[in-house]
């Protein structure tokens, strides 16, 4: 097998690499994906993106998690997609295709990449939620290394999370409370588990424990469900700033109750993945 060229790129360092499969298809094995996330061994990185062709957009993006798991929607990595296609089209929006559904792209002033994540799914089903419950008050406490997190809001942006609201998300042992809210018996599918503090100005400090891929410095998916789940519960009530280990993202809320995130999306290097590496990988 050819080695295979990719991108490597992040968004407040939620790092990704970029597969183009639009004109040669590529399947990776779950097994293959957790050996090139691996970053000691592989290449790196939390998310593999894959290019594939579509239809109805520029593209389909394909996501998976360093863990191998598959992903509905990834923030972050729609930007650096969409900066890529921006850049390849010069036009000024695009359409990406991807599992959680029809998203729209567009650049902002200071060279930031706006993204139309679409409306938070609040049904207990969409969540999904093992159980029928009212997901704005989810009937949900996990306690860990001193800490006692409860009543979350459970929501879908294509993908589930959990979002706490804490007086103080840096005193939060993410490390030890994520897992337990990623794999709760009340998450058929897992979440990702967000904890945040709104503060008086209104902005937001938040830290994310991704589902397959543990803290990253930024989840752009997390930040919706999070600045979503701060509207639905009156605690903001405008556009908020809301900010990660990696940096800030602009959010806000259209008429139609879509979650619009403004960020960068920054290219690290281009590069190739060798055929040993590749092992178990199936081309056409
Ligand atoms: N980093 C992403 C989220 C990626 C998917 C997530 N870990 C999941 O499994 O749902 C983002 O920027 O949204």
């Amino acid at each position: 097998m050819n080695p295979l060229p990719f991108i490597k790129m992040h968004g407040l360092g939620n790092d990704f690499v970029v597969l183009d499969a639009r004109r040669h298809s590529i399947a990776l094995t779950p097994e293959t994906i957790r050996r090139l996330g691996d970053r000691r061994r592989g290449v790196g990185f939390d998310q593999l993106l894959t290019l594939l062709p579509s239809d109805d957009a520029a593209c389909y993006m394909r996501i998976d998690n360093s863990d191998g798991s598959s992903a509905g929607a990834c923030g972050n990595g729609t930007r650096c997609v969409a900066r890529l296609l921006l850049e390849e089209s010069g036009a000024a929006e695009v359409g990406i295709d991807s599992p959680g559904g029809l998203l729209r792209a567009r650049r902002a002033p200071g060279g930031l990449v706006t993204v139309n994540m679409g409306a938070p799914r609040t049904g207990w089903r969409d969540v999904p939620l093992a159980r029928e419950m009212d997901t704005l008050h989810v009937d949900l406490a996990v306690e860990a290394g001193g800490c006692r997190l409860s009543d979350p809001v459970a929501l879908s942006m294509g993908n589930p999370h959990a979002v706490f609201f804490v007086d103080d998300a840096e005193a939060v042992p993410l490390e030890v409370v994520g897992p337990l809210v990623e794999r709760h018996e009340l998450f058929p599918d897992r979440a990702n588990c967000s904890v945040a503090s709104v503060r008086a100005d209104g902005s937001i400090r938040l830290r994310v424990f991704e589902r397959g891929a543990g803290i990253t410095q930024a989840c752009g998916s997390g930040t919706c469900a999070t600045y979503a789940a701060a509207r639905l519960r009156d605690l903001v009530q405008g556009p908020a700033r809301i900010d990660l280990d990696g940096g800030p993202l602009w959010m806000d809320m259209n008429d139609q109750g879509e979650i619009l995130m403004t960020g960068p999306a920054s290219l690290s290097y281009r590069g190739e993945i060798d055929a040993e590496m590749l092992a178990g990988a199936e081309a056409a």
